[in-house]
């Protein structure tokens, strides 16, 4: 089900691919539908803090190269800032500031303790050693030392980024603490007070999302056919999930193309190929493109890579009927309006990517108790903690007759909004 008015989230745009004006957007939507005074936005709109750093790394052949970073912290009316670093070539200032402000939605939507911080360097990890990652991201932890901390903002895993770089970051600020802080950031490896499930926390998120979608839509997931865009931490683990279930995986991507064969793809195959940055499309002959990739005949489409990859250009042509969305922001407003109005059922970003920050939580609760639960107790919590959050906004966009994406934003700025309130900043 759709909600008849389901434009909502998009009222007001202007520039579709732009991710912070878009973001605002549906903030600035959000708030009104719960009568919020205009301040409240004003505060909300940008993130209280913004650091633009330089970090200089001797190459392996002996240069110096200057790299740019960033954090954004946007919010810690409710708690200290939290969300991930990631490493690519397309970083700019105005996606992590968006990506901050939809860390701030998510510790909404599941109830955590937190708002929301984000971080991103220029580079492509790609292309460098494993020395030079190092030297990379131990320069990034000396530069945002002063502002981040397990009680001021913890960072963790994003896009290109992996538990190693974490151990190194977590290592860096200890030596800088002088004393070991593993709540400093989580996604570690498990040795180093990492958590059971951090790994595939995310993908599984999705997975339990992508049941609930389906049971309102009366599709099995058992046989039902699936394209999952993205090969990496989110993607490779969320095409396992659901090929053992018994769904049929029939179109696969990275960042170089994409595979299809519509009888579905081993999956277990392509996971033994694929290389740490979830590339594998590279071996083989007989690809295809991204593009061509989402508009796939399927009956589930996670897109589960980079922003603005379902926009007015293909939004038409996509076939699947559920959208769950495990990247951030791969789907633009344009796009949001014209699936919703194609009676898609569209499961937002901040709701359905949001188990990697609640099992990144659980990591810093662990770390703060010393005191480590099994992976089973993980899981369990995780489950019940997605149900919830799931039919909330689900039940939020039914009874407020609005999208998903909408009714998410929603969820997600009230506790913000509340504590705000009551620390006397609006
Ligand atoms: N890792 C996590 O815990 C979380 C990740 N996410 C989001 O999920 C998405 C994927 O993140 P991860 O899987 O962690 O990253 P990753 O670095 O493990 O994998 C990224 C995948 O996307 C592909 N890719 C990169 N650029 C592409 C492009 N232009 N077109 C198509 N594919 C491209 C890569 O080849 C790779 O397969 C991102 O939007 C990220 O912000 C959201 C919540 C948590
Ligand atoms: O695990 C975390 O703290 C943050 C994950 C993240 O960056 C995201 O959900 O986009």
């Amino acid at each position: 089900m759709v909600a008849d008015n389901a434009a909502d989230s998009t009222k007001g745009q202007n520039e579709s691919t732009d991710v912070l004006i878009s973001t605002r957007t549906v903030v600035k939507n959000a708030l009104e539908k719960l009568g919020y005074p205009d301040e409240v936005f004003e505060l909300m709109k940008d993130p209280m803090r913004m650091m633009t750093v330089r970090i200089p790394v001797r190459m392996d052949d002996g240069s110096i190269e200057i790299y740019t970073g960033y954090r954004a912290q946007h919010n810690d009316a409710v708690g200290p800032t939290k969300g991930g670093v990631r490493f690519h070539p397309g970083v700019t200032e105005k996606e992590v500031k968006a990506l901050s402000i939809w860390m701030s939605l998510k510790a909404g939507i599941v109830d955590l303790p937190y708002g929301g911080g984000k971080g991103g360097i220029i580079c492509d990890p790609r292309d460098m050693s494993f020395r030079e990652l190092e030297g990379l991201s131990r320069g990034y932890v000396r530069a945002i030392s002063q502002i981040v901390g397990p009680n001021k903002d913890i960072p963790a895993p994003d896009v290109f980024t992996n538990s190693q770089i974490m151990a190194w970051m977590m290592d860096e600020y200890s030596r800088i603490d002088e004393f070991n802080n593993p709540g400093f950031i989580t996604g570690k490896p498990i040795v180093l007070g990492g958590s059971h499930g951090r790994e595939s926390a995310t993908a599984k998120g999705v997975t339990i999302c992508i049941n609930e979608a389906a049971k309102k839509q009366g599709i099995d997931v058992k046989g039902a056919r699936v394209v999952v865009q993205g090969f990496g931490n989110a993607g490779s683990f969320l095409a396992k999930f659901l090929y053992d279930a018994g769904a049929k995986i029939v179109g696969i991507s990275d960042a170089y193309g994409a595979l299809h064969d519509p009888e579905g793809l081993d999956i277990d195959y392509l996971l033994d190929r694929r290389d740490s940055f979830g590339t594998v499309t590279k071996l083989f002959n007989n690809t295809i493109s991204n593009k061509e990739l989402l508009e796939l005949d399927c009956d589930i489409l996670v897109p589960a890579a980079v922003q603005n990859q379902i926009t007015e250009e293909n939004a038409h042509n996509i076939k699947a009927s559920i959208v769950v969305e495990a990247a951030n922001g791969p789907t633009t407003l344009e796009g949001t309006k014209i699936l919703s109005e194609r009676g898609k059922l569209l499961v937002p970003d901040v709701l359905a990517s949001s188990g990697g920050v609640t099992v990144s939580y659980f990591e810093w609760v662990q770390n703060n108790q010393g005191y480590y639960w099994t992976a089973e107790d993980i899981d369990e919590k995780l489950h019940e903690i997605m149900i919830k959050a799931f039919n909330n906004i689900y039940n939020t966009s039914e009874t407020r007759r609005v999208d998903m994406r909408l009714a998410a934003y929603m969820v997600g700025v009230r506790k913000m909004a509340e504590a705000a309130r009551f620390r006397g900043w609006v």
